[in-house]
């Protein structure tokens, strides 16, 4: 594709995306369904798009700050700078310019050879400006609010922290343990070309390098492998569910955890998936069929409170609440999280979160384990509901997830968890997954 029409388009898919209308992902899927007759996108154009677009969401502030110094359409301005940054992500670090000055053989040439001369000047301008001239808001590029409660967390971790979750992420995968060995799956993708290491942490996990095509690999279509960061592996792994139990994923959505919980099931007793969403529920099916599980029940509910939920109160050995949250422990995969989400909009979530695990809490017998689990970095909907719900439910006893984790033999568990060793908590700058909590109770 010509250099001139890919930064059209992905000119386009920036103002398309800057409306905040529908999340970013959803933005992008559309986008390559709707102009796959006007242009023959290859893997190639639709990476430089994705990346453009998501570079634009992770360095909007700083972005927004060199737009007004250039001319034309601010979106145009905006995808120079995120096609910039992506032509440069993907040059071997070693040869990476430092300035588009050296633009001769340089990553940029191609965005170059789109620009007219005045736009060249004005990106090799901002190309020269050292971050550390920046103001601090224009390097971390974080809205304010969120800003202060990363820092009282992780303290110097602060900048590693954003460096990371302005980044892309790592490709994950989940062996389907009831159908495969993981080792065997690794020397499966070795001879299909993929290289795949063991998750440091998960055992059921493989970290891929690059981001090939999965979706035509015989593992994939037999149900061996599931994408899914090690973080939401781990959540699943804490739930421990065994053969023969009665088990709840109470907002199961497309079932990423499901799956992995009815595989340690051995796909024997009864797992639940609950969601208000029957639109996610529907797409777990495919997914089910895939993993050639048969004891997994989807079930839309209309709220928490619904009948079904009612019906099984005190009959549950294990429930699983993976709570809807703000998202903003996955900002490398959902950067315009940052953007989309407001301090409002999380204190009614918080509400949502502590009536959804008091009313999946009903479910658990006497002797049974509850999870309560975010993929959030901010304490209020972390830490907050879990004390709040302890409070509120002396009949629920917290269990420590490390010496949880420490049983089910994973290893440095402590280093995964608060250091009191109560909670899981993991930050994309220190365990390279996504940023997620979890909380763990026996009933008594
Ligand atoms: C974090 S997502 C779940 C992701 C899923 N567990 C996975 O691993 O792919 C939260 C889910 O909670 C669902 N949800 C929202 N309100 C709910 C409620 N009152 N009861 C049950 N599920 C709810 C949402 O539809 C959403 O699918």
């Amino acid at each position: 594709m010509h250099p001139k029409a890919l930064l059209e388009a992905c000119t386009e898919l920036v103002r398309l995306t800057l409306k905040f209308d529908h999340p970013a992902d959803a933005v992008v899927s559309k986008f390559f369904r709707d102009y796959r007759k006007t242009y023959a996108f290859g893997p190639r154009e639709r990476a430089a798009l994705a990346e453009t677009t998501y570079n634009v969401l992770r360095n909007k502030l700083r972005f927004d700050h060199f737009a007004p110094s250039g001319s034309g359409p601010k979106e145009r301005r905006l995808a120079i700078l995120g096609f910039a940054q992506h032509l440069k992500d993907q040059a071997p670090a070693n040869n990476a310019p430092k300035s588009a000055k050296h633009a001769n053989n340089s990553p940029l040439d191609f965005l170059m050879s789109a620009l007219n001369k005045q736009e060249a000047a004005w990106l090799e301008a901002c190309e020269a400006v050292s971050p550390a001239d920046l103001m601090e808001r224009h390097r971390h590029n974080m809205p304010e609010w969120l800003v202060e409660p990363l820092k009282a967390q992780v303290g110097e971790g602060f900048w590693p922290l954003v460096e990371r979750l302005n980044g892309g992420a790592p490709l994950d995968l989940r062996v389907n343990t009831f159908t495969d060995k993981r080792a065997d799956v690794q020397h499966e993708l070795k001879l299909a070309g993929i290289k795949a290491v063991d998750t440091p942490f998960s055992p059921w996990g493989l970290r891929i390098e690059g981001k090939p095509a999965l979706s035509g690999l015989d593992a994939f279509s037999r149900g061996a492998i599931e994408v899914q960061d090690e973080g939401s592996q781990l959540l699943a792994l804490l739930l421990d569910a065994k053969r023969g139990e009665m088990v709840v994923d109470f907002c199961a959505g497309a079932g990423g955890k499901t799956l992995a919980i009815g595989a340690s099931m051995r796909s024997t007793g009864r797992l639940y998936a609950f969601d208000t969403s029957g639109h996610r529920l529907e797409s777990l099916k495919p997914r089910l069929a895939r993993s050639k599980l048969s004891n997994v029940h989807p079930s839309a509910i209309a709220h928490e409170r619904d009948e079904r939920v009612k019906r099984l109160s005190g009959k549950i050995d294990r429930v699983l609440v993976d709570a809807p949250c703000s998202g903003l422990g996955t900002l490398r995969r959902n950067p315009d999280l940052k953007w989309r989400q407001s301090p409002k909009a999380v204190q009614e979530l918080t509400n949502k979160q502590t009536s959804i695990l008091a009313s999946a809490a009903r479910l658990v017998k006497s002797g049974g384990r509850l999870v309560y689990a975010t993929c959030s970095v901010l304490p209020e909907e972390n830490e907050a509901i879990a004390q709040a719900f302890s409070a509120a439910h002396p009949n629920f006893v917290p269990l420590s997830a490390a010496d949880t984790l420490t049983e089910l033999k994973v290893a440095n568990a402590a280093s995964l968890c608060t250091t009191d060793g109560l909670y899981l908590r993991l930050w994309p700058h220190l365990h390279a997954t996504d940023g997620f909590f979890a909380a763990v109770w026996v009933a008594k």
